[in-house]
């Protein structure tokens, strides 16, 4: 990472928003009426007081996502659905490489929910990618993409609940790195996933 390209009270301002709209999120799908309304105003309220008054957020932590130049000379903002804070759509996670393994760490909250009380399938998914690619990541000099992820669903995924992701390497072959992982709830093991992750071919 090299320059950034916005004052850190604008990037503290967007991830304040971020924040704003994964509360209104939540808000928007376990309240009604009267409860919804105050949620709604307060956030607003708390946008309006951001937007005026910039001390308003002296004191939030600093921002962890700010858009920066690459060292290729691009403005590059995180996207990621998973990590971003900046992303609306990303639940706020921790990752921590602990030699060969990384282990991620969230609790979801209703837009992430399947069946009652129980993350989406497809979220979990999601998850197990992200720490499987960068348990990946840490073993390669080179990019690589997930060419297949094969999921188990052994028990209910709490929403609620702390989650912990964890990803290692098994295997690498030339272009493919093999990874596997778990969801934790607890002590208790309720996702695992296995995959393969693919350099693209060098050009020649
Ligand atoms: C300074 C750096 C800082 C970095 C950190 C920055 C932080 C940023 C944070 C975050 C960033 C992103 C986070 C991502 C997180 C999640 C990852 C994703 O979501 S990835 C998107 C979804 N995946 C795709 O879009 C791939 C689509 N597929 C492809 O593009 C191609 O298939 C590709 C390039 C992956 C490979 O294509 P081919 O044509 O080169 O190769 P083929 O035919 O697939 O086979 C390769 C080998 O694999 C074997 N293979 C294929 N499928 C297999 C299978 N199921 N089991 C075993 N082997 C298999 C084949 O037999 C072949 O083996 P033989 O080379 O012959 O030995």
């Amino acid at each position: 990472m090299s320059d950034l390209v916005e004052s850190r009270a604008d990037s503290t301002l967007a991830e304040f928003t971020a924040d704003v709209c994964r509360r209104l999120a939540s808000g928007l799908l376990d309240r009604t009426g009267d409860d919804l309304r105050d949620l709604v105003a307060q956030e607003v309220d708390g946008l309006r007081a951001a937007l005026s008054d910039p001390s308003f957020l002296d004191t939030a932590d600093a921002p962890s996502d700010p858009p920066f130049v690459s060292p290729k000379g691009y403005t590059t903002i995180n996207t990621n659905p998973v990590t971003s804070r900046r992303n609306p759509l990303a639940p706020l996670v921790t990752i921590e490489h602990d030699g060969d393994v990384v282990e991620m760490t969230t609790t979801l909250s209703l837009p992430y929910q399947g069946p009652r009380g129980r993350v989406h399938g497809g979220y979990a998914a999601v998850l197990l990618d992200h720490v499987l690619w960068h348990a990946v990541r840490s073993r390669l000099d080179s990019v690589s993409f997930t060419r297949s992820l094969t999921i188990t669903y052994e028990q209910a995924l709490p929403i609620g609940t702390e989650l912990t992701m964890t990803g290692r390497v098994t295997e690498i072959d030339g272009r493919k790195t093999f990874a596997a992982g778990e969801i934790k709830a607890g002590d208790v093991v309720c996702v695992r996933g296995e995959g393969l992750w693919v350099s693209p071919r060098p050009r020649t």
